[in-house]
């Protein structure tokens, strides 16, 4: 028979040949074989979790269960109390699916990451507690989201982490916040003084859509405190007098319970997001290097086993004796974090959201709008789906 090629057209074929060989062979390791011994490895401990697909992990099966969630919820709409719904059931609906079928640990895969999904209280208070630097800030948030939050505090580790936590860190100290808290107040003052403008343009009542409002306030107290350290014209002295003015402002314990009220059940952090960056112990659990460790936090905030049976429903109440007094055990409540990766401007964030809350309070009536459609979307953070007009009035 006579040979389909000749030897110089096979030779013309080889280094496609070999290139194919190579790019199946990377593809089958690297997407397929490590992240199997890495799943094999917590299998072989007793952690569960819905079986994989080649190359594209659970994508396929999230994808099924959230058509499922979608038309269901479609079905069920204006049944519940809109602000109590459990917004995870629509947003994240495998996650409730998988934890009702494999428990508060468990593994599942979006391809390439492995993610060890943990609502368990005790593994959670060990990832809060650990201070290894080989758990750190999952590797592919520098690969995804690099050109937006670059090689920063929030995705790096190791000692540029340690680096920059340490310059970080101490400048949003409370003492170092509440001489900002003047700063803050001219930021908030400039904002609601341009609601009243507005209110009084529109005959003594107007819509405003405040979250646009509410997301630029932070940046500009930042800015403003920026400024501020430079030129070092702010006596921290005087700030101490605005804070204990704070503090006697009417009903500012309920501004401070309605505020972790609404961070538990509607926390802007989806998730604690860890990466065992070498071979690691947790829980009992030897964790392999490149696992992710994920917590979900808003299903941490509606466990009923922590919160009691009421934790679906908006109760402010429930923090009038703090948050030991709110949940068992009480690092479950974490809408900034935990362990030693915990939001570093956490105390800045509360008296933001305290100044904020308490002038518009003395300033103004207000009302949710009707034109309000409660729909919380995940855009890298769980933010309001359609923003949030408010109705304003002058008192
Ligand atoms: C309500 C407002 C805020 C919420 C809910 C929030 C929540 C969070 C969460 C969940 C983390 C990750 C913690 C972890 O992985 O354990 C984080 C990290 C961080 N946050 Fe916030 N944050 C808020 C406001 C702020 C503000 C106003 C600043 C600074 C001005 C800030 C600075 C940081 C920094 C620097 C980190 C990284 C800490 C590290 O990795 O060492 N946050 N935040």
């Amino acid at each position: 028979m006579e040979l389909l090629f000749s030897s110089q057209q096979w030779l013309a074929l080889l280094p496609p040949i070999i290139l194919c060989i190579l790019l199946f062979s990377y593809v089958y390791i690297i997407l397929w074989l490590r992240p199997e011994r890495l799943r094999q490895k917590l299998r072989s401990q007793g952690v569960r979790g819905p079986k994989p697909s080649f190359l594209f992990g659970n994508i396929p099966e999230m994808r099924r269960i959230q058509q499922l969630a979608k038309s269901a919820h479609e079905q069920e709409a204006g049944s519940t109390d809109m602000f109590s719904s459990n917004y995870v059931a629509t947003l994240f609906p495998y996650f409730l699916h998988w934890s009702r079928v494999y428990g508060s640990i468990y593994l599942y895969s979006t391809g390439s990451i492995q993610v060890l999904n943990v609502t368990d209280p005790n593994m959670v208070k060990e990832l809060a507690n650990c201070k290894s630097l080989d758990l750190g800030k999952p590797c592919y948030l520098q690969k995804e989201r690099g050109a937006l939050l670059g090689m920063g505090i929030l995705t790096s580790n190791g000692d540029l982490w340690v680096h920059q936590r340490k310059v970080i860190a101490p400048e949003l100290f409370m003492e170092r916040v509440k001489g900002m808290v003047n700063l803050m107040m001219e930021a908030a003052m400039s904002m609601l003084n341009s609601w009243k403008n507005e209110v009084e343009d529109r005959g003594g009542s107007a819509e405003i859509v405040v979250d646009e409002f509410l997301r630029t306030f932070s940046a500009d107290v930042i800015s403003r405190a920026c400024k501020e350290i430079f030129i070092k014209i702010r006596q921290l002295q005087k700030a101490m007098a605005k804070q204990s003015m704070l503090i006697g402002v009417p009903g500012s314990r309920y501004i401070s319970e309605t505020t972790h009220e609404t961070l538990r059940l509607y926390p802007p952090a989806s998730f604690v997001a860890r990466e065992a960056l070498n071979d690691m112990k947790l829980g009992g659990i030897d964790i392999p290097k490149g696992t992710n460790i994920w917590i979900p936090i808003a299903m941490a905030h509606r466990d009923p086993s922590v919160w009691g049976p009421s934790a679906d429903k908006f109760d402010p109440d429930r923090f009038a004796n703090g948050i030991a007094g709110a949940c068992k055990p009480p690092h479950m409540y974490m809408p900034f974090g935990v362990g030693v990766r915990t939001c570093a401007g956490q105390n800045l964030a509360m008296v933001e959201l305290k100044v904020v809350l308490s002038l518009l309070l003395s300033k103004f009536e207000f009302k949710l709008s009707p034109n309000y459609v409660h729909c919380p979307a995940f855009r890298l953070t769980i933010e309001p789906g359609k923003g949030v007009p408010l109705i304003f009035r002058e008192l």
